[in-house]
This record gives C-alpha cells, structure tokens and sequence, in this order.
C-alpha cells in the first residue's frame, strides 16, 4: 500500500465532526516531534521580533505543557539574543501557599535554564479577593463550590501577576494552552485562557509529552499525570477525573482515531458546551452600513 492510500483510509474513519474539530484547533494529520519544535520556535523568534518585544513571561508549574512551551521560550530568546536582540525569557512560579508536587517545579526548572525565576505566592491576593466577595454577601452552596470558585480565582491571580511582569518588562505573556485542552475548554477564562502567544496550539497531549521527550526532559516530566491543581480540598486531582474522559481517547478523537462512543459523546457534548471559552466576546450583530 502506497502511502497515498493510507493516508486516505486514515482520513476516511474520521467522523465529519473529527474532521470539523480537528481543522477549528488545527491539529494537524501528521506529527513530527523534532519538525514541531523548530516550527514553533521559529514562530515565538518572528513573533517576538515583530512585537519588538523585551521579555517572554509564563509560569512553570512542573506540568509537561509549561516545561515544554517554557524550554521552547527559552531556546527562542537565545536565538533573538545571538542575533543581537535583548530579550529575556522570565521563569514565574505562582504557587498558592506550597504546592503539593513543588519538587516536579524545581525540576522543571532545571530543565528548562531560564534567563530569570520570579516567585510571587498567590495565596494572599487570591484569599483577600475570596473574603471580599464573601464579606459583600456571596454565599456558597457548599464547601466544595466555594473551593471551585477559589480555584478560578487562582488561576486569574497568576494571569494577574504574568501581566504585570510583562506590562512591566515590555514582553508578552506565554499560554499553554493546546488542542487536547482546548476541545475541553479546560481553562479559566481570562486565567489561564488569557495570554499573548500560544506556541502549543494544534498539539494532542501526547504529541507535547512526545516534544517533551525530543527536547530532552525525562520520563519523569514528559509523563507526568496532568492536573489543574485549583482545588486545595483535593491536591493534584487528576485532570482526567475532572473531565470524565481520558486524554488518551481525547487525542485520538483530534488525530482522527477511533473512539469508543460513550467517550466520543462526551468530548462533543463538552466541545459544544463550551464553546464560548473559545470565541471573542459575544456582541451584537448590528446591520452594516451599505
Ligand atoms: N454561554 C456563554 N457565553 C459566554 N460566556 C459564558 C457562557 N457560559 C458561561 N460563560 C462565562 O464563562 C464563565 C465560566 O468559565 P470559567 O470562568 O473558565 O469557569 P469554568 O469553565 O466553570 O471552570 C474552569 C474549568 O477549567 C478547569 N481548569 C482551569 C484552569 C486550568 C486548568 C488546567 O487544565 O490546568 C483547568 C477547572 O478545573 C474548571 O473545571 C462563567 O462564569 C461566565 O462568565
Ligand atoms: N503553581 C503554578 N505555578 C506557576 N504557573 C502555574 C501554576 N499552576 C498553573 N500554572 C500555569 O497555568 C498553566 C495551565 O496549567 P495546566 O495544568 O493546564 O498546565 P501544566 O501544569 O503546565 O501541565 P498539565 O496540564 O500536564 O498539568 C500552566 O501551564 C502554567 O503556565
Ligand atoms: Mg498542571
């Protein structure tokens, strides 16, 4: 079989919603580890260079997705700076008081090489928000929706603080976010849904553990359990409990593979439900002027 027909019968099992989806998150057909880095540290060099900018900021939360697009910045700015550019990629860590895998952080970081670490603690600014709110009368339904909302909270301090360092700095802010993620809607709007760049776009979580790899991270890193970690009555709690979906069958649905139906509804049914995380702001449709 020539490669031409494999490739038609991959595309072929491919459901129209697979193939919809797949090309909204532009996740591509094929996947080549040491071609996906240079492509996407090409596009942090150019992009950067336009913007003129002095800094790339993100934080590091010894998760894969921040190690690779981290060590990703960090070969970017060393590449701008031996073509005379000064720009520096900032390192942040933004635990909430101490975090439960703080060790897996460290070495990231040791990984990673950044030019600058920053530490802010987030769990000050992001309780005094929560006692306000209560103190103005929100009440909760339980302990665990107060945790729930707390959690989001969070995850906007840290876009608060990487702001400031890039407003400060005259850089941009760095997301991790990518497909896997995205066809979830498994962020915080504006938290850590909001940011400047986003150079793991288009990827499966198993082609950014495989970036991981290539990069040269070690096993310990690249097959990391992945967690939101916002919820401080449940630390570390596993993503994939969250979303009631596994990322193995979340990858194949993006890459065209079979998928057993009960998970396949799932992923659609959450892709529809969360569809506005995706999108500008929604705004009126007023009639053009002719
Ligand atoms: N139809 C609609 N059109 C426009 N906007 C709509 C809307 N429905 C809700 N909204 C707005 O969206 C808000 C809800 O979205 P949001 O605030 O994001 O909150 P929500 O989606 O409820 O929660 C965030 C989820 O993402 C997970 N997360 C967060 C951060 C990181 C990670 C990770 O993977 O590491 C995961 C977190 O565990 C949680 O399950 C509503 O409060 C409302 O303001
Ligand atoms: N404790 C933290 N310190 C610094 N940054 C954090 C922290 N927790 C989350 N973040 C930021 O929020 C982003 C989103 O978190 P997310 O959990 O999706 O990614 P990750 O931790 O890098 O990888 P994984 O999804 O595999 O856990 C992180 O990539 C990181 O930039
Ligand atoms: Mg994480």
């Amino acid at each position: 079989m020539n490669l031409i027909s494999i490739e038609r019968r991959q595309y072929k099992v491919m459901t129209d919603s697979q193939i919809q989806i797949a090309a909204e998150l532009e996740v591509a057909l094929h996947f080549d580890a040491s071609t996906e880095i240079a492509s996407r540290i090409h596009f942090l060099v150019e992009y950067a260079r336009a913007a003129a900018a002095n800094s790339l900021v993100l934080g590091i939360s010894g998760g894969v997705d921040s190690t690779v697009a981290a060590r990703l910045c960090q070969l970017a700015v060393e590449q701008l700076r031996s073509s005379g550019m000064p720009i520096r990629f900032i390192a942040m860590r933004l635990p909430y008081a101490v975090q439960a895998d703080q060790a897996d952080a460290q070495r990231a970081l040791a990984f990673i090489q950044p030019d600058e670490v920053l530490l802010i603690n987030i769990k000050a600014p992001a309780d005094a928000m929560l006692e306000q709110l209560k103190t103005a009368g929100l009440r909760f339904n339980d302990q665990w929706h107060e945790d729930f909302v707390l959690g989001n909270i969070k995850a906007r301090q840290r876009m608060i603080a990487q702001y400031a360092i890039a407003g400060a700095t005259g850089g941009l802010v760095v997301g991790t976010d990518h497909a896997a993620e995205a066809v979830m809607g498994f962020f915080t709007k504006f938290g850590d849904g909001g940011f400047d760049v986003s150079p793991l776009s288009g990827l499966t979580k198993r082609r950014v553990r495989a970036l991981a790899l290539a990069l040269g991270a070690d096993e310990h890193l690249a097959r990391k359990v992945p967690t939101a970690d916002l919820e401080s009555m449940r630390p570390l709690h596993p993503d994939e409990a969250a979303l009631g979906v596994n990322y193995d069958a979340i990858d194949n649905f993006l890459e065209g593979k079979d998928v057993d139906p009960a998970a396949e509804k799932i992923i659609l049914e959450t892709f529809r439900r969360t569809a506005h995380k995706r999108a500008l702001p929604a705004a009126p449709a007023f009639p053009r002027a002719a």
